[in-house]
């Protein structure tokens, strides 16, 4: 991905930076459209058409059903409506009085308004089967597009048009509202055109070709209409990603703080501006396409359909087709036209969602790609030793490795420490260790169990992390410490951790103790403070009780108190698990049994605090800047 910021071109005053531009090249790079035929992208319709089928099957088998039959219904009338009309304008228009003629129409007019009722009530029951089918679709697809998102491989998220490929898929779930509706009218549309052709045909065989000619061109232009809304659509997928991110950032109440008091909402605004403007200036270059499009598949329509009337006259003053027929092929003309058009108009609208949903399958299809396959084996509720084994790992795009050769030996019992500079790998290193990321080569092994052969679930079961930056759940507090474990109905071992963290007193003042909404944002909800977020975060390992516990600095927006008493609970605990923390505040090292020291993704030293502050390496002169402030 190329990444140009049009500020660094030197001026007088330079003017606020604009977003930078991001053109993507290679794999994710590459639009769809640029090397698919227009066959390619028809033969792919009856494929989203049978998926989408299958989905509202899976949803509402009873709402597909009546849908069915309500299109049968709507089109076995549509037929009805136009074959007892011919009939009925062959009697009007023939011999006899009037009323003789109109006696003669009644029955074929009775049947022509019985079926327009039921025409009516089909279309009216097929309405109310959509509105049934198509929200618990668009809910089946959003899931499965988040839950596909949860379950892959944590590496696939640095992948680069990963988040891009999410964002279209997103863009298909909300097409997907159009999806049963484009069908059904395109269902009706197909069912009516059969019955009107036929009864064209029956006048004259000429009469369906010519129509057909008419309407193609409206299709043609809908279908590369279409086309260039895709176009204009996959060009700003990175720029509406990265927009919806800014808003997001911009807006969310927890970073309004540093957003006024920076000065920042003046370029933020100014930022998203020039964001919308360069997207809106893409989708308006679409519009004179568009227009030529139109304006040329109207015209040539037009000229067909010219044609076909001038047919029918020549047809009728050559007395190849009596005035009667004559008179009924323009009832039958105009019927098939409306069926013909809805026909292609519709096919065009399926033919264009399809192009989003199928932005979404293959995300889909992506994401299980990237889902874990790595075996089938458990880990026992007990765990005893964690060895590394020359463990290397890179991210990909990096040119360096976050993990390069480490080994080691972590035994139940006992305490860990990780420090080093910032970058050093200590993260990265954790994370293989619980394995969250999996080795490029090496082996983490869980008493003899290689992470790589075990069910990702059954390791994660047996894990706790405090990661540097956690979440702060917009959920009750008792969930944000018991999130991830079986739900109980004893709130007796969670006031335990809540009262090992110190935060007794803070919780029981919010409004519902326990049931108290943790998020400001959301009517009724409370807020805690930073440190007492982090000491509700760093209940929870205590309370899940893990075989490892691997806490990322945990303590970094501590009081003192808070801190002194996470420290003294991790020691209490240490004895019933591995435990593993990384940190910078180097006088919390002073508890761990042994501390590894961290240089560019290795290991440069390690030892109790005592053998490093004496061995004169990277961790005492550490000790030594902390000292000199
Ligand atoms: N998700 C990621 N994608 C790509 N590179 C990453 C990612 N996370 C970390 N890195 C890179 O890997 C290297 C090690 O990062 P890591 O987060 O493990 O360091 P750390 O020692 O924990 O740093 P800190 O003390 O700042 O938390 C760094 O060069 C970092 O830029």
């Amino acid at each position: 991905m190329t990444v140009t910021d049009a500020s660094t071109t030197q001026g007088k005053t330079p003017p606020p930076p604009p977003p930078a531009t991001l053109s993507f090249e290679g794999h994710y790079g590459r639009n769809p459209l640029a090397d698919a035929s227009f066959g390619a992208m028809c033969r792919r319709l009856p494929s989203v058409l049978g998926h989408t089928a299958r989905m509202a099957w899976s949803v509402d088998r009873a709402g597909v059903v009546l849908l069915l039959a309500c299109q049968l219904f709507t089109g076995i009338a549509a037929a009805l409506v136009l074959a007892f009309t011919a009939q009925a304008m062959t009697h009007i228009l023939g011999t006899g009085t009037v009323s003789e003629r109109l006696h003669a129409a009644l029955p074929a007019l009775i049947v022509v308004t019985a079926a327009a009722g039921i025409g009516r009530i089909s279309s009216a029951l097929s309405s109310y089967a959509d509105g049934r089918i198509t929200p618990l679709l668009i809910t089946e697809a959003d899931i499965a597009l988040v839950e596909a998102v949860c379950r892959v491989e944590s590496s696939a998220y640095t992948e680069d048009g990963f988040a891009d490929r999410q964002e279209a898929a997103e863009v298909g779930v909300t097409r997907t509202r159009m999806m049963v509706q484009d069908a059904q009218r395109f269902m009706s549309a197909l069912i009516r055109m059969i019955a009107a052709s036929s009864v064209i045909t029956a006048l004259h065989p000429l009469m369906l070709p010519l129509l057909l000619l008419a309407v193609l061109p409206a299709g043609a232009g809908a279908v590369l209409s279409a086309r260039v809304d895709y176009e204009t659509h996959y060009l700003n997928v990175g720029d509406r990603n990265v927009r919806s991110m800014m808003r997001w950032w911009a807006t969310y109440s927890r970073y309004g703080d540093e957003v006024r008091a920076n000065g920042m909402t003046g370029y933020l605004i100014y930022w998203y501006r020039a964001l919308s403007d360069r997207i809106d200036q893409r989708t308006l270059t679409a519009a004179p396409r568009m227009l030529r499009i139109v304006l040329a598949t109207s015209a040539l329509g037009g000229i067909f359909l010219l044609g076909t009337w001038a047919t029918l006259a020549w047809l009728a003053t050559s007395g190849q087709v009596a005035l009667p027929v004559a008179a009924t092929a323009v009832v039958a003309v105009q019927t098939t036209l409306a069926a013909l058009s809805q026909f292609v108009i519709h096919g065009a609208a399926m033919f264009h969602t399809s192009l989003y949903l199928a932005d979404m399958r293959a995300f889909l299809d992506t994401a299980t790609e990237r889902a874990p396959k790595r075996g089938e084996l458990s880990i026992p509720e007990r765990v005893d030793e964690i060895r590394l084994d020359e463990v290397v790992y890179q991210y990909p795009g990096k040119d360096e490795r976050a993990v390069d050769h480490v080994s080691l030996t972590l035994r139940r019992g006992e305490i860990l420490a990780i420090v080093g500079e910032n970058g050093s790998g200590k993260s990265t290193l954790a994370k293989l260790i619980t394995g969250i990321l999996l080795a490029d080569k090496g082996r983490v092994l869980w008493d003899g169990t290689d992470l790589a052969k075990a069910d990702p679930d059954a390791v994660w079961k047996r894990t706790s992390l405090v990661p540097q930056n956690f979440a702060c759940w917009p959920l009750r507090t008792r969930e944000n410490i018991t999130l991830g474990q079986p739900r109980t109905f004893d709130d007796a071992p969670v006031w335990d951790v809540i009262d090992a963290v110190g935060m007794r007193e803070a919780i029981e003042k919010l409004p519902k103790q326990l049931d108290t909404l943790l998020a400001r944002e959301l009517w009724g909800g409370a807020e805690l403070s930073g440190g007492q977020w982090q000491r509700l975060v760093a209940s929870r390992p205590l309370y899940r009780k893990t075989p490892l516990v691997v806490l990322d600095e945990p303590t970094s927006q501590m009081d003192a108190r808070g801190e002194h008493s996470i420290f003294l609970e991790i020691k209490r605990e240490a004895a019933e698990r591995m435990t593993i923390v990384v940190t910078h505040r180097l006088e919390n090292t002073r508890l761990a049994d042994r501390i590894l020291v961290m240089d560019k993704g290795r290991v440069i030293e390690h030892g109790t605090y005592e053998d490093l502050v004496n061995a004169g390496g990277l961790f005492a002169e550490l000790v030594a800047l902390a000292k000199d402030r």
